[in-house]
């Protein structure tokens, strides 16, 4: 079984009159369970790779295989259900929803799916992440750092097969940071999720069980 398969993904943006080969080749192979960071300089084509992982964006060519379904000729609509059912996203700007507080934002994906609500859950994981206090509260009276930490609970909670993470640490500080990166891992290990993450951070990196280097659209080393 493979959480995630890619097969010569190959993307170009035109800029100007110069094509830039964002991701040019990508071959990569993630099990489940496996804890991945991305790194690589800025431009190397990270947050692009993460976007054709979860079909937000097209691949030029190659194929994007996710628990064994090829979904690179889904519709739109298809993608979406495929993208809800499946992957859960920790983005750098939260994505929170303003109108509702930070407990229903924590289990809307999961009620959205026809989940029963284990409050008792979502309580252990708010207070791993230091938030407890504020699940009542609306996410704009929240810090950066704490919505960011709503962010990863919704994540967390919603358990999908694969977590998307662009630089999730990236707000918080170093102790929040460490936090964060294990309760990440282990939420991987019990409950076989993949998580991939994108990091400048290096404590991400290390703690990773895999990293994977990329540089100018190209994987130079695919930590095996
Ligand atoms: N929509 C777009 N149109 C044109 N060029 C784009 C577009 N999105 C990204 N690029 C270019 O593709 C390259 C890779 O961008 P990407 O955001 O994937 O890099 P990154 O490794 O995530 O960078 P950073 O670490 O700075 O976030 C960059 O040269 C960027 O300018």
């Amino acid at each position: 079984m493979k959480a995630l398969q890619l097969i010569s993904i190959t993307k170009t943006y035109e800029s100007g009159n110069l094509f830039i080969n964002v991701l040019d080749d990508i071959n990569l192979t993630i099990y489940p369970n496996e804890f991945v960071s991305i790194i690589g300089s800025s431009g190397s084509g990270k947050t692009t790779l993460l976007n054709v992982i979860s079909g937000l964006e097209n691949p030029d060519s190659g194929r994007v295989i996710i628990n064994e379904t090829d979904f690179t000729d889904f519709n739109d609509e298809e993608r979406a259900k495929f993208r809800l059912k499946n992957i859960g996203f920790v983005f750098q700007n939260y994505n929170l929803i303003p109108v509702i507080n930070v407990l229903e934002n924590i289990i809307l994906p999961a009620k959205l799916d026809g989940r029963k609500i284990d409050i008792n859950e979502v309580t252990e994981i708010a207070k791993i992440l230091e938030i407890e206090d504020k699940l009542y509260q609306m996410p704009n009276l929240l810090s950066g750092g704490q919505q960011q930490r709503v962010a990863i609970a919704r994540t967390l909670y919603t358990k999908p097969a694969i977590v998307l993470a662009d630089e999730p640490t990236g707000n918080l500080d170093s102790k929040t940071s460490a936090n964060v990166i294990q309760l990440m891992k282990r939420m991987s290990q019990k409950f076989g999720q993949t998580m991939i993450v994108v990091t400048h951070d290096n404590k991400v990196a290390e703690a990773a069980d895999r990293v994977i280097q990329i540089e100018d659209g190209k994987i130079v080393s695919d930590g095996k």
